[in-house]
């Protein structure tokens, strides 16, 4: 579904992303590696938020490279901050009725139906976490990009967070420090270090390959 190539992206002398390149077939997605090493800007990158250096940025078919982000979301792949607009003082599903018909199946889906008649403003941080992956459903993506939604989160709020996402059949890319919550969602992971893919494959695979034990994620955890 989403193609990345060859993508490089330098900032002055530094090279964030240097010949980045991996497939996403239509699961979810794992992006890992320490700070720094480049992960939010390939974000940046395939959603069109800054413009590779070279490379190409294919999906479904299409090459997206340097088009603008509200083209790439039109086209169905969506970063999920770029869909959230909650209005603090309006109700759970008044938020969600503003974007969507069905907002009932889609305040189902993420848990958020017994509390749709309070007002945003007041729903803890899990809560609107959902429901911003909630309105950004609503707009029928083919593909989330999701940028570390466990982050800020209590364990049992992460715990929730995973079963709501685990019931999303939308594909989607997860970057994430949290490695227990992701390695609970998906099946493959990238690692990045220093711009560069050092792993690719399954997480229990990455947690025993050297290289990324070395570069982030340290021997006890492994
Ligand atoms: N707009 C920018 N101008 C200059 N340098 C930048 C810019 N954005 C990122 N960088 C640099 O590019 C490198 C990659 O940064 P990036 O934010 O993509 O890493 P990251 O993996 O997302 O890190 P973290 O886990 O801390 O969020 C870093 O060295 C960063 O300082």
């Amino acid at each position: 579904m989403l193609e990345v190539e060859g993508v490089t992206k330098r900032f002055g002398a530094l090279v964030a992303l240097d010949n980045v390149s991996f497939k996403v077939n239509g699961k979810r997605l794992g992006i890992i590696g320490p700070n720094g090493a480049g992960k939010t800007t390939l974000f940046n990158v395939i959603s069109g938020f800054l413009k590779p250096n070279s490379g190409k940025i294919w999906f479904n078919g299409k090459d997206i490279t340097g088009l603008r982000p509200s083209k790439i979301a039109e086209m169905g792949l969506v970063r999920t901050f770029q869909l959230l607009k909650v209005f603090k003082s309006l109700t759970v599903q008044e938020n969600l009725s503003i974007v969507s018909d069905d907002s009932r199946d889609l305040l189902e889906l993420v848990g958020l139906w017994e509390k749709r008649n309070i007002v945003a403003g007041n729903l803890s941080q899990g809560e609107m976490r959902k429901l911003g992956i909630a309105l950004a459903l609503a707009k029928k993506p083919k593909m989330l990009l999701l940028d570390e939604p466990f982050s800020g989160l209590s364990p049992v709020e992460c715990e929730s967070l995973i079963e709501v996402l685990k019931d999303v059949k939308t594909p989607m890319v997860l970057i994430e420090h949290k490695l227990g919550e992701l390695f609970d969602l998906v099946d493959r992971v990238v690692v990045l270090n220093f711009g560069r893919v050092i792993f690719e494959g399954k997480p229990e695979e990455a947690v025993r390959n050297s290289r990324v034990v070395e570069a982030y994620i340290g021997e006890d955890y492994a």
